[in-house]
């Protein structure tokens, strides 16, 4: 069990492990690619991992030089071969749905498949586009979820009007489209994270963006390249919240990653009345870089919907939790993809919260918190999902007598020292 007291007011600069998008990319563009890729602070989470293994089981050499610093030996698409076992996600979504677009399109069988909550995740939005592309898959219940077993091949552009806006999705379909015949071209309610629209950009391949659809013509290779992953701003996330949970605290994140589609848990803070001050340094990779820096402060309540969901929609667990502590009412709407995560996170964040006291009500695609209320120690779960672990760890910074939680162990999926940095802040 992870255990976290109450915190005392703090003042502290920091840094967190790589971003976990950039890194499972960095790996899969690097093994499509011909030649050699560097890669520097990788994340080397549990979910970045799997995809080390699978690509390692497809015939791709990897060698890891250290804990975060690997080099991936590309041979392009012809480098990989059908692989003799399962290839195993683990917990990670984006491994899944963006192998599933690059084994669409290689010609030989393979299996995905991955832990429980992998077991319930949907997979129609991105089997079914694929099957139209000429791809040949089968799994549980006609393809709806893993496992999964496809039958690789000769793949044809598609046109795609995603209902939800996912980069999974388009990645997995922008990669399948690397190999398909004609274009490839895919539209979403709203922009997603565009890491992989920077990252192939940056490994050679063109795309084009026009209003609001992206298309990618099949039978381009990549390059491979050296990459230098920025710090994941939605681990950055934890340590934020904590600094407006802790009155009087302050924190600042160096090398984090602000890429504009990532940052919308930086506009929410601040509309709740935080200061929070950006300072760009670099670019890394076609990603911008820089250092964050969030002080504590009154809060109100906010209003968060429509196009901002998408870019903060791994932050909403921990956002909730700094709600409870905001004057008023906080809204979470068209959110409803929260209910398809590692655990259903709508559900999860009200049942742990309330442990604690808070007032929280869950809607169909989101959730209203009443604000502030005062928050009591006990005893929660991670539900197996990293960010219901993390957030209610830093909950216990505000909890009077702390707070316990139990199935830490998922916390290693993402953000391997967590705990350890956390309790600096105790
Ligand atoms: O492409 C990615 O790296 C991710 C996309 C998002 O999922 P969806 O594409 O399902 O929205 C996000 O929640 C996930 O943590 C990582
Ligand atoms: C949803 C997440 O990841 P994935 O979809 O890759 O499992 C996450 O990290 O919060």
């Amino acid at each position: 069990m992870l255990k976290i007291g109450k915190g005392k007011a703090f003042d502290k600069v920091l840094q967190v492990p790589g971003d976990k998008s950039i890194s499972h990319r960095a790996v899969m563009f690097g093994a499509i690619a011909e030649g050699t890729t560097r890669i520097e602070n990788f994340l080397p989470g549990e979910d970045c991992l799997h995809t080390i293994e699978c690509f390692r089981r497809l015939g791709v050499k990897i060698d890891r030089e250290g804990p975060t610093t690997l080099t991936v030996h590309g041979r392009g698409w012809q480098g990989l071969r059908e692989p003799d076992q399962c290839l195993d996600v683990g917990n990670s979504g984006t491994t899944i749905r963006l192998l599933l677009g690059i084994l669409a399109g290689s010609p030989f069988f393979s299996i995905v498949h991955g832990d429980a909550s992998i077991a319930r995740r949907p997979m129609d939005r991105v089997v079914e586009p694929l099957r139209r592309m000429g791809a040949r898959i089968d799994g549980r219940d006609g393809g709806r979820f893993a496992p999964l077993a496809v039958r690789g091949g000769e793949l044809r552009g598609i046109e795609h009007h995603s209902p939800v806006a996912s980069a999974q999705v388009k990645s997995c379909l922008l990669l399948a489209g690397l190999r398909a015949e004609g274009w490839t071209r895919v539209r979403e309610p709203h922009p997603s994270r565009d890491h992989s629209e920077r990252m192939l950009t940056a490994f050679g391949a063109k795309l084009s963006l026009e209003e609001g659809t992206i298309s990618v013509r099949g039978g381009q290779g990549l390059s491979g390249r050296h990459v230098r992953v920025p710090g994941d701003i939605s681990s950055a996330a934890f340590l934020f919240a904590a600094a407006l949970l802790v009155p009087g605290s302050r924190v600042t994140v160096r090398d984090v990653g602000i890429n504009p589609t990532r940052t919308g848990i930086l506009d929410v803070f601040r509309s709740m009345g935080a200061e929070v001050t950006v300072t760009p340094k670099d670019q890394w990779c076609g990603e911008p870089v820089g250092d964050v820096t969030v002080t504590g402060g009154p809060l109100r309540g906010v209003e968060v919907g429509g196009s901002l969901i998408p870019r903060l929609i791994d932050e909403i667990p921990v956002l909730a939790v700094v709600a409870t502590r905001a004057e008023g009412r906080t809204v979470i709407r068209d959110a409803a993809e929260l209910k398809v995560k590692e655990s259903n996170r709508i559900a999860t964040v009200a049942e742990e919260l309330r442990k604690l006291g808070a007032r929280v009500e869950e809607t169909p695609d989101g959730m209203v918190i009443e604000g502030p209320t005062p928050l009591r120690g006990g005893l929660l779960d991670s539900h197996g999902d990293h960010r219901i672990g993390m957030a209610m760890a830093v909950a216990g910074l505000a909890a009077d007598g702390g707070v316990g939680v139990n199935g830490e162990e998922a916390i290693a999926v993402s953000f391997p020292n967590f705990a350890a940095i956390l309790k600096e802040l105790e």
